[in-house]
């Protein structure tokens, strides 16, 4: 029997596709947010539309079944949820997965269940999951004798989530448009007493290759047309895909990542660029409405060392690669700055002022100063600084 599953975040991936697979599995789904709008909005609804949108035309299903908590002033419901749910999901950024880890492990902490719970984060960052272990069993938040019993009460999986789910218009309500395609990996080795049968999950013995694949291609190539298209004041990603210049940086920063991705994960290269063709229709997508600044949102997470950028940069660099496109894109990435409604935006322009290149590139992407990429990074930002002088 199908129980019910906890999702941290009903935003945009929550609502649009986790909760849609979740649901066609029978789970009831509680969501957990903090907006209290949102979590009216859900109480208030019995169901809500998700309608995809694709070369094949539009496709409308409907959710239905689900409830939501408020975990700023329900936290006691949220907890028993957690310590009676099959499994946890979350969606709600790599930066917050420190707020929800407390009461995931106070959750942990009540189960009474003979199955341990199942918990997959789906954010865009490599080994999020195991991010979000580590701080559920840190000592802040979990005591050292439910930490012991730990494999009994839950278990844990990487996993690597994929689908375009643009901003919604503000008028849509609790529906989403999203695109028709989706892949949902999850590595399968923490899950000891068997893994949970969500439909749509492929799930793999090793997850590196597909979440480093897709972080190197889709998001890389998002980003870097987010990045170049904000500069140029375009509107959308799918115009920026329109542009001459931005279509050649995008293809120039594939063909760069390509090499790691066939070279270190032993992908066939023609295959690697049939998934490079499909990623570019993706995010050509005029039936999207999706914006750069959403596509570019939190440049100092995207700047990071495991990052899109400079995660295949640095790793290319180690092999003597030139990785022209790449740092052309993340020098874009630094010129992303004080965006309304970006908190990293502004935080970036304060580091880029006030720091010197050097401790600037240690800071935003962490390389080491013997880092063969260490002085091509110093370089970028240095004439990104001397651009506001
Ligand atoms: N949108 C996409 O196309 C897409 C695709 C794949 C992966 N992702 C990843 O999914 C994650 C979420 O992205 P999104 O586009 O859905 O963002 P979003 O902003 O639409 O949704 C995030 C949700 O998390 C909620 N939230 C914030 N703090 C919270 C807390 N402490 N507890 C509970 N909820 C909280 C927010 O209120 C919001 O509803 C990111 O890691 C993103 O990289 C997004
Ligand atoms: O979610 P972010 O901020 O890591 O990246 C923005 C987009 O590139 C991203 O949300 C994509 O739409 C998504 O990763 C597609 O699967």
């Amino acid at each position: 029997m199908v129980g019910s599953a906890v999702h941290f975040g009903g935003g945009n991936i929550g609502r649009g596709f986790i909760a849609e697979l979740l649901h066609e599995t029978g789970y009831e789904v509680i969501f957990v947010d903090v907006v209290d709008k949102l979590i009216d909005d859900i109480n208030a609804t019995k169901s809500y539309t998700i309608t995809e949108v694709g070369a094949e035309g539009k496709k409308t299903k409907t959710i239905t079944n689900y409830k939501a908590l408020n975990s700023k002033t329900h936290m006691k419901d949220v907890i028993d949820a957690i310590a009676n749910a099959d499994i946890v999901t979350c969606a709600v950024g790599p930066n917050v997965l420190r707020f929800i880890a407390k009461p995931i492990a106070d959750g942990i902490s009540k189960r009474t269940a003979k199955k341990p719970l199942a918990v997959i984060a789906c954010e865009n960052m490599i080994n999020a999951t195991d991010k979000l272990k580590e701080l559920i069993v840190d000592e802040k938040n979990m005591s050292s004798d439910v930490k012991a019993k730990l494999p009994e009460l839950a278990e844990f999986g990487n996993s690597a989530i994929d689908r375009i789910v643009p901003t919604q218009p503000k008028d849509a309500g609790l529906d989403v448009v999203i695109e028709t395609f989706y892949e949902w990996c999850v590595e399968t080795t923490g899950f000891k007493s068997g893994h949970p049968d969500v439909k749509g999950i492929h799930w793999v013995d090793n997850l590196e290759p597909y979440i480093e694949r897709k972080l190197f291609t889709v998001n890389t190539s998002h980003a870097t047309a987010a990045y170049f298209g904000y500069y140029k004041g375009i509107k959308t990603i799918h115009e920026a895909m329109d542009d001459p210049e931005i279509k050649k940086e995008v293809y120039d920063a594939l063909e760069e990542t390509a090499h790691l991705v066939t070279g270190k994960h032993n992908i066939d290269k023609d295959e690697q660029e049939k998934y490079v063709q499909t990623i570019i229709s993706r995010i050509s997508n005029p039936s999207l409405e999706d914006v750069p600044v959403r596509v570019g949102r939190a440049p100092i997470r995207k700047l990071g060392r495991k990052e899109r950028f400079i995660g295949p940069a640095s790793q290319l660099a180690e092999q003597g690669y030139d990785v022209k496109a790449l740092l052309k894109g993340a020098q874009m990435a630094l010129r992303f700055q004080n965006v309304e409604g970006d908190e990293e935006s502004v935080e970036l322009a304060k580091i880029l002022s006030e720091q010197s290149a050097e401790e600037a590139t240690t800071t935003l992407c962490g390389l080491e100063k013997d880092h063969p990429l260490f002085p091509k990074v110093v370089k970028i930002v240095k004439e990104v600084q001397a651009e506001k002088k």
